[in-house]
């Protein structure tokens, strides 16, 4: 069943140019694909290829131009207040920086327990047991909601972005280039947690990248973005061959030599943390 759709969506953008000077930017220019539920998508494109635009339209903070975006089969832009409150719930958005994601002067169980607390009708005692669920689903402890975020490594604090967003049972997780700035090992146990997620909440991710070997490991379909146009895509990852454009291979040159399946084959995770096997 497809849970999401894009239909000949385009989006402009204005950029100052001094003296009253104005240059149009295509974010997004015609660009149509469709989402499996329970699916992995990816997104990949070098910066400014417009993956962040794509995300930005799907949880509404930003209007399309023309075209549709569905969601369900509905128009996410030609619904009532309600059906778009619930709709907001269903889609949730994990950012590269975790950092600025949390605020600093909240306890993390206050973190999680946020969106429960807008979205969800939960006793005090019910949201102090979930919060401690979350934690622990994602490879912390109860006592680790008594802190705050400057206590924790990024990886920690992403696993901690990654329990909110789950806290109100979404259907959709956009994971916005959640990986990028974390060292490859933490990458690597992240992305394990993600896989899990998805099986045990039947997720549908987005997957927004410019690293095409996580998107290998991770992902089921890729589209590729060149300047707004969707110029790429293969429909099972490991046909990685069949992405030719010029903008694809681009982005499999780019990589490091230490790509993160190599160093998974020594390595595993045992309760969040990264152990080797020799
Ligand atoms: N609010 C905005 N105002 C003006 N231009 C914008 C705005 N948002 C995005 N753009 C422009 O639209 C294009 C696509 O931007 P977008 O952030 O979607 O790219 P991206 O692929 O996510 O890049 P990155 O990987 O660097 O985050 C870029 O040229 C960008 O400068």
């Amino acid at each position: 069943m497809t849970m999401i759709e894009f239909k000949n969506v385009s989006k402009q953008y204005f950029e100052s140019r001094g003296w009253g000077q104005k240059r149009s930017i295509n974010a997004m220019d015609n660009i149509s694909f469709r989402i499996k539920e329970g699916s992995c998508f990816a997104i990949v494109g070098e910066s400014g290829s417009g993956k962040s635009t794509l995300g930005k339209l799907l949880i509404g903070l930003d209007k399309p131009d023309s075209g549709q975006i569905l969601f369900r089969g509905l128009d996410l832009f030609d619904i009532n207040n309600q059906t778009r409150q619930q709709l907001r719930r269903d889609m949730q958005i994990v950012f590269q920086d975790c950092f600025s994601a949390v605020n600093s002067r909240m306890k993390i169980r206050d973190v999680i327990a946020e969106p429960m607390r807008v979205h969800l009708h939960y006793s005090s005692t019910g949201i102090k047991e979930e919060v401690k669920r979350l934690l622990e689903t994602v490879g912390l402890t109860a006592e680790d909601g008594e802190k705050y975020s400057y206590q924790f490594s990024g990886g920690q604090l992403q696993r901690i972005t990654i329990a909110r967003a789950i806290s109100i049972h979404p259907k959709v997780i956009i994971l916005d280039e959640v990986i990028n700035s974390l060292d490859v090992l933490v990458q690597i146990s992240i992305l394990k947690l993600l896989k899990r997620l998805q099986r045990e909440l039947n997720l549908t991710y987005l997957f927004i990248s410019h690293d095409l070997h996580s998107v290998k490991l991770f992902a089921d379909e890729v589209v590729v973005l060149d300047k707004g146009k969707l110029v790429d895509y293969a429909e099972d990852v490991k046909d990685f061959d069949k992405l030719t454009h010029p903008a694809s291979r681009r982005l499999l040159e780019a990589q490091l030599p230490i790509m993160p399946q190599q160093a998974s084959e020594d390595m595993s995770v045992k309760k969040g943390v990264i152990v080797s096997k020799k």
